[in-house]
């Protein structure tokens, strides 16, 4: 689904190239559950951001299920990634002039998914984040976590091929950051959804089946998990 080869990230900053990712080479098969661990400042995000095609790489190359990534226009490139991946970013934000349940059916209209089938997929995902009371709520009424959550479910209702997580349960108490790595787990041994998280809680990076750690914009290696 996912290859790397190569890839070079830098800042040019006073005439000098400050390297951020330096030669990561990295396969991921459809299917698989993958955490990217290391120091603050090692690179995670700036890693998730060009897998998710948020963010472009000095170098090399990225191939997502077939397609040359740095090769394809721009609209080509959006297109790819709101058919495949959801993202569940910190930085993702809700769209506050929408409500909870306005928030979850977008993604659905992106894909062009009919009305009675989108309202049939929105009821269901409100209903298993348990959210239904907050449907008719705009984020700024809603606390931290919740918020988080309905991000959550708007990135999981599109049933995306990828997930890709920066720090998921970041603003969640430990029970319902604990339902969403349960969450996780479930939709990617049920669903076959392939997720990639960015943490820093050995807790959460454990219920991969690998751990890939970043030191200083390297891959300083790649744990395998046993279950
Ligand atoms: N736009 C930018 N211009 C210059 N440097 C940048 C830019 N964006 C990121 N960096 C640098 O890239 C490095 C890696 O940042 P990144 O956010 O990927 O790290 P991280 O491992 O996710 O850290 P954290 O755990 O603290 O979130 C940092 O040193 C950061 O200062």
């Amino acid at each position: 689904m996912i290859s790397l080869k190569h890839i070079y990230k830098w800042y040019n900053t006073g005439g000098t190239r400050n390297f951020v990712l330096k030669d990561i080479n990295f396969q991921a098969e459809e299917g698989e559950f993958i955490s990217i661990m290391g120091p603050s400042g090692s690179g995670k995000s700036t890693l998730l951001h060009i897998l998710g095609m948020l963010d472009e790489a000095s170098e090399g190359e990225y191939d997502f299920m077939g397609q040359s990534v740095f090769r394809l226009k721009e609209k080509q490139r959006t297109a790819l990634y709101k058919e495949h991946i959801g993202f569940v970013f910190q930085a993702y934000h809700l769209i506050d002039e929408l409500t909870v349940y306005e928030n979850i059916e977008t993604p659905l209209i992106y894909q062009n998914v009919k009305g009675s089938e989108r309202r049939a997929i929105v009821a269901d995902t409100l209903d298993r984040f348990g959210i239904v009371g907050k449907k008719d709520l705009f984020p700024s009424q809603l606390s931290g976590g919740q918020q988080q959550l309905v991000g959550i479910a708007r990135a999981l209702a599109a049933k995306p091929k990828l997930i890709l997580a920066d720090e998921p349960t970041g603003n969640l108490n430990s029970k319902q950051g604990e339902e969403i790595m349960d969450l996780f787990k479930q939709l990617n041994k049920e669903d076959g959804v392939t997720i990639i998280q960015v943490t820093h809680s050995e807790k959460n990076a454990a219920y991969a089946s690998r751990i890939v750690h970043l030191l200083d914009g390297r891959v300083e290696k790649i744990e395998k998990m046993i279950h």
